[in-house]
């Protein structure tokens, strides 16, 4: 068996950008993010930040001929796309060598970067368009690039649609995508021209990090044509991907900051750490249950634990016990399985602590007695606590507040950081001690330390 067939390889044949946000970079992190080999053809050097491009050092036309060559010759290229392209003598170099393979290809048409700054030389415009688009499996410009390839002023998602036809049918790409994110429209729409057909991917407007997107995003169709997957199909995992890094963004720099290419993988692998970790504490919680069953509060136990900080933003983003942890004979038992959105007022209380100590990401409830708060003050732990007739009026009219108001309000009421924070009730609310840790595991170790 020859394992390398399974292996599945993308070129880019693009710019770098020393910021790490775009160009060759961000390409060959949305390869790896699909789980596909990064092949490149470097074609020119800039020094650039989120801010600004600071110098371009374009590499010779043979250079990029001899790069495309080496790649496509010994490893096989699945599918390839074209970036900034620069000149248009590399323009020409590059028609001429790709010519040469069979792969699909996918062009970017990158002018100007979202510093402002020029990327493909006035002159080169045409070369771009006699040379390159003409080879284009797909073209995904966005609105200023598809006015300069149409000819045409674009306001409405019509007039997109009319400029991704001349694209197609009068400069001879077998697709193009026009991006909607510059059109003013409720959401993101791109709309594709294929085979004589037009369709719309839609995706709501995010707000995040857009450096990098169009690099990304056709760096991502590209990675999804290298894998076998159909044009439009190619075309809605990468709508999917881009808006997920777009979010998630790397808020890094003082100017536009990059997408998140790391996020299509790493939220699934955290995920799947989260769930690992505390559904063996879970396991270990019901083990040692016969001590535990003392401290079950009337209304139940939850166990929690949230996505690192970056990707923590709401109850879903942390997991929790379906239908919570209650008495059970003489031990405890999960009523449901483990679950992201599965707590609510466990989840928001570790959100808010999240706020001012990340690292801390777990959760555990018990009921409210004096001997536990005595014994946790004993064993070293810091303890604070809440008294909910102090919550204002204006905290209590607003639905599910109260926890985050709480949990702020005994942290700031300590001076560092707390383990145990807990509040003696209120009209039809039980008396509740929780324990906060970095990990379930932590969580638990607290636990067995004030109920041995
Ligand atoms: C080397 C390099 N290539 C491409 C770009 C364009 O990226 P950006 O400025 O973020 O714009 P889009 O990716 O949205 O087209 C660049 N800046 N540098
Ligand atoms: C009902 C309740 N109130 C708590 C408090 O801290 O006041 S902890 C708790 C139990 C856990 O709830 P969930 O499953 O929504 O996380």
């Amino acid at each position: 068996m020859d394992a390398r067939k399974y292996v599945k390889t993308a070129l880019t044949i693009a710019g770098s950008d020393s910021g790490g946000g775009a160009g060759i970079e961000a390409d060959l992190k949305t390869f790896s993010a699909f789980g596909v080999h990064g092949l490149v053809a470097i074609i020119s050097v800039t020094a650039q930040n989120t801010q600004e491009v600071r110098a371009i050092y374009d590499v010779s036309p043979e250079v990029v001929a001899k790069q495309i060559e080496a790649v496509a010759d010994d490893i096989g290229v699945d599918a390839a796309k074209t970036g900034m392209l620069s000149n248009a003598e590399i323009i020409k170099a590059v028609a001429r060598t790709v010519k040469k393979y069979e792969f699909p290809l996918v062009v970017d048409p990158v002018m100007i970067a979202k510093s402002g700054a020029p990327l493909l030389r006035e002159d080169a415009m045409d070369a771009l368009i006699e040379y390159i688009i003409p080879l284009a499996t797909l073209v995904t410009p966005n609105k200023p690039e598809a006015e300069k390839l149409s000819g045409i002023k674009i306001e409405t998602l019509e007039d997109a649609k009319k400029a991704a036809k001349i694209i197609v049918e009068e400069l001879g790409a077998k697709a193009a995508i026009v991006k909607g994110g510059h059109l003013n429209l409720s959401e993101a729409v791109d709309v594709l021209y294929h085979a004589g057909k037009f369709r719309e991917y839609r995706a709501p407007f995010v707000e995040g990090c857009t450096h990098g997107t169009g690099c990304s995003f056709s760096a991502a169709i590209t990675a999804n044509l290298a894998k076998g997957k159909g044009l439009e199909e190619a075309i809605k995992v990468a709508k999917e991907f881009i808006t997920m890094g777009i979010f998630y963004g790397a808020r890094i720099g003082k100017g536009h900051c990059p997408v998140n290419q790391n996020v299509w993988i790493e939220i699934p692998a955290e995920k799947w750490r989260v769930y690992e970790s505390l559904t063996k504490a879970v396991r270990e919680l019901e083990r040692i249950g016969d001590r535990i069953l003392p401290h079950v509060p009337e209304v139940g136990m939850n166990f929690v634990y949230a996505l690192p900080r970056l990707y923590a933003r709401t109850p879903k983003d942390v997991a929790g016990v379906k239908g919570r942890i209650v008495r059970f004979g003489n031990t405890v038992k999960a009523v449901g399985s483990i679950e992201f959105g599965a707590s609510s007022h466990l989840a928001r209380a570790v959100l808010k602590f999240m706020e001012f100590y990340p690292e801390i990401r777990s959760a555990l409830n018990l009921r409210y007695s004096r001997g536990l708060i005595d014994r946790a003050q004993k064993n070293g732990f810091k303890v604070s606590f809440y008294d909910r007739r102090e919550e204002p009026e204006e905290i209590k009219a607003k639905e599910g507040a109260t926890i985050p108001w709480g949990i702020e309000t005994a942290i700031k009421r300590l001076s560092g950081r707390p383990d145990i924070i807990y509040h003696l009730g209120d009209w039809e609310k039980e008396a509740m001690v929780l324990i906060f840790g970095e990990s379930p595991e932590d969580v638990l170790r607290k636990l067995k330390m004030l109920t041995e």
